[in-house]
C-alpha cells in the first residue's frame, strides 16, 4: 500500500524542525487544518522528534515513515471523520504537551501512548456513528456489537493490524514490557473516545478536578488521559470562528448523510441527523454546554495554562448563541447550509 519510494521521500528532506513547518506550530493559536494535506506526514514526525519520542523509544525512521503514511492511509474520506482530523487531533495533544507542565502529571510513556492513540483514534472510520452499525447490522456490529463502542474498538484493532504489518512496527526496539503497557494505554484511550464513556466518567473526573490531581494515584493517570483524548477529539472548538463553523458543516453534512441513509432504510433518524428537522445553531449551542464547555473547564481546574483553550470555546459558544437569535428572528431556514455564516 506505501511504496519504499514514499516512504524515501518522506525522510529525503530530514526531520523538519516544527518552527520550519510554521513559526507558530507549537502555539494553542495555530491551525493544524490550515497545513495542506501533503505536508501533514512530514508534519507527524517532527511532532514525534520535538517530544524526544524518537530517541526515548529507539523508533526507527523508516518504520516511523512507513507507519505515519500507512496510519494516513488507514482513513477514508467522509466530511469529518478523515484524515485532517485525526492529524489535527494529534497536534493538540502535541501542543498540551508542549505548553502545559504534562511530565508532572503524567509518565512519558502515557504522554507517547496518547500520541500515537491520537493519530489512530479514528481509523478506517465510515462516517456513521455507533447506533447506525446496529441498526444497519454493519459488520462491525456483528464484530463488537455485543460489548457497545462498536466504532472504537475497530479504530483500535486497525491501528494494532497495522503495528503488526510489515516494517510498520515503532514499538518494535522497546522492551516487552514497555510494548504491552503501551498497547493497554492505547486500548483505554481509545475506547476513551466514544463519546458515551466520557458520559460515564464524568462524575469521576469532576471528582478529581474537585480534590486535586494526585499523581501517585494511577487512576488519576487514567482518568487524566481519557479527558486528554476528549479535549483532543474536540479541539476544533477552541479554535477561531472561522474553523469551528466550517468543521460544524463538514460534521453536519456528515450526520445529514447518514440520516438520508437511515430514512432509506426506513428508520428515523435523530433530529441531529435529520436534515428537515435539524436547527443547526441551536444543536451547537446544546453539543457546546453539555459536552465541550465541561471538558474545558476541567482542564482549566487542572491545568491553569490552559484557560485561554476554555476561553475561546467560550467565545465560539457565545457566536452560535447570537447566530441562533439572529438567524431564528429572520426565520430564515436552518436546512440550508451554513453559507449564511460566510
Ligand atoms: C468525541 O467523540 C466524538 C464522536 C463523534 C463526533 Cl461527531 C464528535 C464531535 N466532534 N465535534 C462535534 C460537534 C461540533 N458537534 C457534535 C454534535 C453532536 C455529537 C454527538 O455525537 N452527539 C451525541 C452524543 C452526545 C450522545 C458530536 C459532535 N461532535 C465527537
Ligand atoms: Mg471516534
Ligand atoms: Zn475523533
Amino acid at each position: 500500500k506505501v511504496s519504499d519510494e514514499e516512504v524515501q521521500r518522506l525522510l529525503s528532506r530530514g526531520i523538519l524542525p516544527v518552527q520550519e513547518i510554521h513559526p507558530s506550530f507549537a502555539q494553542f493559536s495555530y491551525i493544524p487544518r490550515s497545513l495542506s494535506d501533503d505536508n501533514t506526514a512530514t508534519a507527524v514526525i517532527s511532532m514525534f522528534e520535538d517530544m524526544g519520542f524518537i530517541n526515548t523509544y529507539k523508533i526507527d525512521k523508516n518504520t516511523l515513515a512507513r507507519f505515519c503514511l500507512v496510519v494516513k492511509r488507514g482513513y477514508r474520506d467522509p466530511p469529518y471523520h478523515n484524515w485532517m482530523h485525526a492529524f489535527s487531533v494529534a497536534h493538540f495533544c502535541y501542543l498540551l504537551c508542549k505548553n502545559l507542565d504534562m511530565g508532572q502529571y503524567l509518565e512519558d510513556i502515557e504522554i507517547f501512548a496518547l500520541f500515537v492513540s491520537c493519530l489512530c483514534h479514528d481509523l478506517d472510520h465510515r462516517g456513521t456513528n455507533n447506533s447506525f452499525q446496529i441498526i444497519s447490522k454493519s459488520v462491525l456490529a456483528h464484530l463488537y456489537s455485543s460489548d457497545g463502542s462498536v466504532l472504537e474498538r475497530h479504530h483500535f484493532f486497525q491501528a494494532i493490524s497495522i503495528l503488526n504489518s510489515e516494517g510498520c512496527n515503532i514499538f518494535d526496539n522497546c522492551s516487552r514490557k514497555s510494548y504491552h503497557r503501551i498497547l493497554d494505554l492505547m486500548y483505554t484511550i481509545i475506547l476513551a473516545t466514544d463519546l458515551a464513556h466520557h458520559l460515564r466518567i464524568l462524575d469521576s473526573l469532576q471528582k478529581m478536578a474537585t480534590e486535586g490531581y494526585n499523581p501517585n494515584k494511577p487512576q488519576h493517570h487514567e482518568l487524566l488521559l481519557c479527558l486528554l483524548m476528549s479535549a483532543s477529539d474536540l479541539s476544533d472548538q477552541t479554535k477561531d470562528w472561522k474553523t469551528n463553523h466550517r468543521v460544524a458543516e463538514l460534521i453536519y453534512k456528515e450526520f445529514f448523510s447518514q440520516g438520508d441513509r437511515e430514512k432509506a432504510m426506513g428508520n428515523t433518524p435523530s433530529d441531529m441527523m435529520d436534515r428537515e428537522k435539524a436547527y443547526i445553531p441551536d444543536l451547537q449551542i446544546g453539543f457546546m454546554e453539555h459536552i465541550v464547555l465541561p471538558i474545558f473547564q476541567l482542564l482549566k481546574d487542572l491545568f491553569p495554562g490552559s484557560a485561554e483553550l476554555y476561553g475561546s470555546a467560550s467565545s465560539n459558544h457565545s457566536s452560535w448563541i447570537h447566530i441562533s437569535q439572529k438567524y431564528r428572528a429572520q426565520g430564515l431556514p436552518s436546512k440550508d447550509s451554513l453559507e449564511f455564516l460566510e
